[in-house]
């Protein structure tokens, strides 16, 4: 699903965020990226879905070699992987509906089928009944359920959510995981960057730490492993 050999990451003003990560995530997988602020984390995951190019070393995501990816084929890539921020980026003047609904327009999925399925995933996040709110009348856990929905909608392979309870208080920041696993057990591929030391401890799954963009342990089943 996911392979880094040597990759590299440095940014137009010199910053070197990645220095010679290597990984391998199987299909179906759950995964933590952790680490200190700083250690490369975003830029990690930003790689997987093409929001920043990798300077040196090999990527494969589902199969697709990043060296030889043609910017107009990123789309493509793209299409198989839903992105969940910390910060939600909800289109502000569109209802829930809408935002989920907008994703499926721009891949050109069949309208007949669009109603049905924006339903479909708004039910699965819980939030079929707020249909027609605007963002804004939303609480933030809410918020985030609707970019969950936007970033599943569209039945993708690989999940990658940064930081995706950053901005939650720690209810709601339950709520959210729950969907996680539960996307997840229905197959996808899940890559969470997270800060949460009580999630992360809690909710056992394999867990990759970087520190000064390298990966310093990588353990299924993994502990959060910093004092916070
Ligand atoms: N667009 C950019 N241009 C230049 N440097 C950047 C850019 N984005 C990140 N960096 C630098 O790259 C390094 C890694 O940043 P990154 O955002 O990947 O860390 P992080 O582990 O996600 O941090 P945090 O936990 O604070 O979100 C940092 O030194 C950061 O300042």
């Amino acid at each position: 699903m996911i392979e880094m050999k040597d990759v590299h990451k440095t940014y137009p003003n010199g910053v070197m965020a990645l220095d010679g990560v290597n990984l391998s995530i199987k299909p179906g997988e759950f995964v933590y990226i952790v680490g200190p602020s700083g250690a490369g984390k975003s830029t990690l995951t930003g790689l997987m879905y093409r929001e920043e190019k990798h300077t040196e070393g090999q990527i494969t995501i589902n199969g697709t070699d990043l060296n030889t990816l043609k910017e107009r084929h990123v789309p493509y890539l793209r299409r198989n992987i839903g992105v969940v921020y910390q910060d939600f980026k909800l289109l502000p003047k569109l209802t829930v509906y809408e935002n989920v609904a907008f994703a499926l327009e721009v891949i050109e999925e069949d309208p007949n089928n669009v109603k049905q399925r924006v339903m479909e995933v708004l039910d699965l996040v819980k939030l079929k009944n707020k249909a027609r709110q605007i963002p804004d009348e939303l609480s933030g856990g809410e918020q985030q359920r609707v970019s969950i929905a936007r970033a599943i909608v569209n039945n993708p392979t690989l999940m990658i959510a940064d930081e995706p309870t950053g901005n939650l208080d720690p209810e709601t920041s339950w709520d959210i995981m729950s969907i996680f696993e539960e996307i997840n057990a229905n197959g996808t591929t899940v890559i969470m960057a997270t800060h949460s030391k009580e999630i992360v401890n809690t909710i056992k799954k394999r867990v990759i730490a970087v520190e000064n963009g390298r990966i310093v342990r990588d353990e299924s089943r993994g502990e959060y492993g910093y004092e916070i």
